[in-house]
């Protein structure tokens, strides 16, 4: 049972170094693993923070994967077991030696020694796929927007930033689909917070109004009492509702509304930045800022909101 010796180790005694916080962000490709996780590290600061994207765990190179029968999605176009090796390590406070993928090139390159800071961000593809991993982490996310958002976000960053054409990133996505189906979107039920950035439906919001924020509140974890900041703002820019989960079960959904006038959010931005005790002053301004330089309120929000766990974590 290694999963169960993760546990014993991360709490026994044993424990060689000061173990860092684990926050897990798993979710399909342009998901907004990497968007969501870039805030979170510019608001704790380079020195207080390490983040690793698993894509570094491909077994294969851009070149060779185009004459596999799978994926990247397909955990056997990845090195699950030494990614389960040093998820172990890094959640005891040990440093690792990780391979390197290049985005750029699509190669393999040199690897890197990464040590474990306060706070340790795995995102990716399967950070969430086996038990072991799931061991390793004191919070986990989900990304989950809607596939025909996800599929946007896709085509215009592949074909910008990784030299791909509209028709490749479309023909990759159907590839994709059955793999995505059986090893990403599973990985959902674990999460302690589910998060799906869309439009809410039947509002018919112009053209141009920024995504809300919809993110489940799983009982698996300790959540913030929000109920300042929820009584604090006139609930449009942000409620709380009992809403089912796919088990059936019922689940806190925190709805985060991306139509609401900028200055509302930002007092509730402010309300949680201040009940996190860290810094006095205004919220971080890198908090909520997308690639295209636009600014997503429900983003900074959700920012904050991981932030509350990071930091809770370490009382
Ligand atoms: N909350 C959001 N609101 C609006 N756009 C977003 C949001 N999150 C991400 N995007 C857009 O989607 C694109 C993909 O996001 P990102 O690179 O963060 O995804 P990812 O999950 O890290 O992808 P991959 O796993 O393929 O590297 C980005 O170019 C970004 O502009
Ligand atoms: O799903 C992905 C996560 O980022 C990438 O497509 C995967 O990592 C392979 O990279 P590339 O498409 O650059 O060859």
């Amino acid at each position: 049972m290694p999963h169960k010796l993760i546990r014993m180790q991360r709490t026994g005694d044993q424990t060689p170094a000061r173990r860092p916080i684990m926050l897990a962000i798993a979710g399909d490709s342009a998901a907004g693993k990497t968007t969501l996780t870039k805030g979170l590290a510019e608001a704790l600061g380079s020195d207080r923070i390490t983040t690793i994207c698993v894509d570094d765990y491909h077994r294969y190179d851009r070149e060779e994967r185009k004459n596999l029968p799978f994926t990247a999605l397909h955990p056997d176009c990845n090195y699950i077991e030494i990614m389960e090796q040093h998820l172990q390590l890094l959640a005891t406070g040990q440093p690792i030696l990780k391979p390197v993928y290049d985005h750029n090139t699509g190669q393999l390159t040199r690897p890197e020694l990464v040590e474990p800071r306060e706070f340790v961000i795995i995102e990716g593809l399967l950070p969430l796929h086996t038990k072991l991993m799931r061991a390793c982490f004191d919070i986990t996310v989900y990304l989950d927007p809607p596939e025909e958002i996800r599929r946007q976000w896709k085509i215009r960053r592949d074909t910008q930033k990784r030299g791909y054409t509209a028709d490749q990133v479309l023909a990759e996505l159907e590839r994709r689909e059955p793999e995505s189906e059986a090893f990403i979107r599973p990985q959902r039920a674990f999460a302690d917070i589910v998060v799906r950035f869309a439009p809410i439906a039947g509002r018919n919001d112009p053209p141009g109004t920024p995504l809300s924020a919809e993110l489940l509140l799983r009982p698996t974890i300790r959540h913030p009492d929000l109920s300042g900041v929820l009584a604090d703002s006139d609930q449009r820019a942000i409620h709380l509702r009992l809403d089912r989960d796919e088990n059936g079960r019922p689940v806190d959904a925190l709805h985060i509304h991306g139509y609401a006038p900028r200055e509302e959010s930002q007092v509730v931005e402010k309300a949680i930045w201040s009940q996190l005790g860290v810094n006095a002053g205004d919220p971080p301004a890198t908090l909520g800022t997308l690639d295209t330089g636009e600014r997503s309120e429900p983003l900074a929000i959700t920012q904050l909101l991981l932030l509350y766990h990071l930091l809770d974590a370490t009382r």
